[in-house]
């Protein structure tokens, strides 16, 4: 049975980039993905603004909706300080077999664990099951209509806490313009917008970044 595109950027990353090194898991999985096949990554522009607010939010808990290969996972741990973890929510078993491996073969497995199915399942979860008090950080980056239903349920799960940061990619494209109507004009979120391109494209793209105010 031939390879999915996912099977064949694993591929190429196992076989040229360096075990155990993010980084070079990130620059050859761009490489693959502007030279060779399009995949939907962050990618290494919207890539340098997540990279900015996860700094700036510096979480000991965050929560990535939409693992797909692995890239913003690994992206986000890399960041992480001690003792600090990474819960990403993939709802395609193909896609989390995939991501699975990339994240061992990067060396962050220690920092992330990897939650397969739908996203309205796994947020009720997360205080009884997964023994989370309350994130400080989420990357949305699942279908973008679950955007607002999602960001509605981890509020009503209490999982934000006054300063928790939601960073949304794809707020113009693919769009996400129910989520933006909600959340800018919602009292509880204060709003910043970085405008940016597709991945690996000329197309404009933008993330919006929210920070719950309690
Ligand atoms: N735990 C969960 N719960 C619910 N859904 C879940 C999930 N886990 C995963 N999914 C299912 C999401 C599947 C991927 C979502 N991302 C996207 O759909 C996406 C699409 C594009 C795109 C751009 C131009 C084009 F021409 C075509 C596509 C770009 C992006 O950066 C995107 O993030
Ligand atoms: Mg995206």
């Amino acid at each position: 049975m031939n390879q999915s595109k996912e099977q064949r950027i694993l591929n190429f990353v196992l076989q040229n980039a360096v075990r155990g090194d993010p980084c070079s898991v990130l620059d050859t999985i761009d490489k693959y993905c502007s030279q060779k096949e399009w995949a939907m990554n962050v990618g290494d522009e919207k890539g340098l603004i997540l990279d900015k607010t996860v700094e700036e939010a510096n979480p000991s808990v965050a929560l990535e909706l939409g693992t797909y290969c692995g890239y913003s996972a690994v992206r986000i741990a890399r960041l992480l300080k001690a003792g600090a973890y990474l819960l990403t929510v993939e709802f395609n078993p193909e896609f989390a077999a995939i991501a699975k491996q990339m994240i061992e073969f990067a060396g962050v497995q220690d920092k992330v664990k990897l939650l397969e199915g739908p996203s309205e399942e796994i947020i009720p979860q997360l205080k009884k099951k997964y023994e989370v008090d309350t994130l400080d950080f989420v990357f949305l980056d699942h279908w973008k209509d679950r955007y607002t239903p999602d960001t509605i349920l981890l509020q009503e799960c209490n999982l934000l806490r006054k300063g928790s940061v939601l960073l949304a990619d794809n707020i113009i494209f693919p769009g996400a313009p129910e989520f933006l109507n909600y959340i800018r004009n919602n009292p509880h979120f204060q709003c910043t917008n970085y405008p940016s391109h597709l991945e690996y494209m000329k197309v404009v793209d933008a993330m919006e970044k929210a920070v719950f105010l309690g």
